[in-house]
């Protein structure tokens, strides 16, 4: 717990997994695991195929979260899936603004925010996520990047009680390469400086602000330490029973 602010650790399961694999993660990962729930929020996101099955056997404590949404409603709208269903579904959570959405399926700054207010407007609680590429890394505008990002989100967003920040460097993601404890404290205190800013002292000192990229057991506890990263948004180790080894160096924090 830091401050007012309880930890939260997501697991974004991304494009993986069978029916048989999903099962084993629960029954033999996720269900047996010693958590104190008191000290942290655990979510996983699984494919939105798999939701209805895990939902069905995944213990109550684990929230569960979709990992995107459409930004229309029900209708002709062939193949997607929309805030409204995911309510009806009763999905306490959406991941929006991946960069994998982002880069791979063309997510506009724009798209991201439609899709954070019909969200919330549903009554789901989002995932928000941000982060700078390598090539605006090296070229020192991160702070410009994590900015527009926000301020394109922010009209969106009226009770951020509702919503996490996930900061999430492109350049992180998948590579084995975390930030390290400082380079990400660094944009995570730049973060809460916009928050004060533009949502205000009680958003600024309640909102969790979580990291992703390459988090596994291995670094967790040392980013877990810096004063403004609040949990993870963890992709390839939440396939894994390390998983819990990064719930615990969040649950052990005083
Ligand atoms: O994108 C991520 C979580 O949303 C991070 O992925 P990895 O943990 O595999 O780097």
């Amino acid at each position: 717990m830091k401050s007012a602010r309880k930890f939260f650790v997501g697991g974004n399961w991304k494009s993986n997994g069978t029916i048989s694999s999903v099962k084993d993660l629960v029954f033999k990962v996720l269900n047996p695991a010693p958590i104190n729930f008191s000290k942290v929020d655990v979510v996983v996101a699984p494919m939105a195929i798999h939701i209805p099955l895990v939902q069905s056997i995944l213990r109550p404590e684990i929230q569960i979260a979709a990992q995107n949404a459409s930004i229309t409603g029900q209708g002709a709208y062939t193949g997607e899936i929309s805030p409204e269903h995911f309510k009806d579904q009763a999905v306490p959570w959406i991941i929006l603004g991946h960069s994998e959405r982002r880069n791979f399926y063309g997510e506009t700054d724009q798209i991201v925010a439609g899709k954070i207010k019909r969200t919330l407007g549903a009554g789901i609680q989002v995932i928000a996520c941000i982060g700078e590429n390598l090539k605006e890394r090296e070229s020192g505008v991160t702070t410009e990047v994590i900015t527009r990002q926000l301020s394109a989100i922010k009209n969106s967003i009226s009770d951020w009680r509702n919503v996490v920040i996930a900061y999430e460097p492109v350049w992180a993601i998948g590579t084995g390469v975390s930030a390290n404890p400082n380079q990400a404290q660094e944009v995570h205190a730049e973060i809460r400086k916009w928050l004060h800013a533009n949502a205000g002292d009680v958003a600024a000192k309640t909102t969790r602000v979580i990291y992703g990229g390459s988090v596994t057991d291995a670094n967790s506890n040392e980013l877990i330490g810096q004063p403004d990263i609040d949990g993870f948004l963890v992709g390839g180790a939440s396939l894994k029973p390390g998983f819990i080894s990064i719930v615990e160096s969040c649950a052990k924090r005083t």
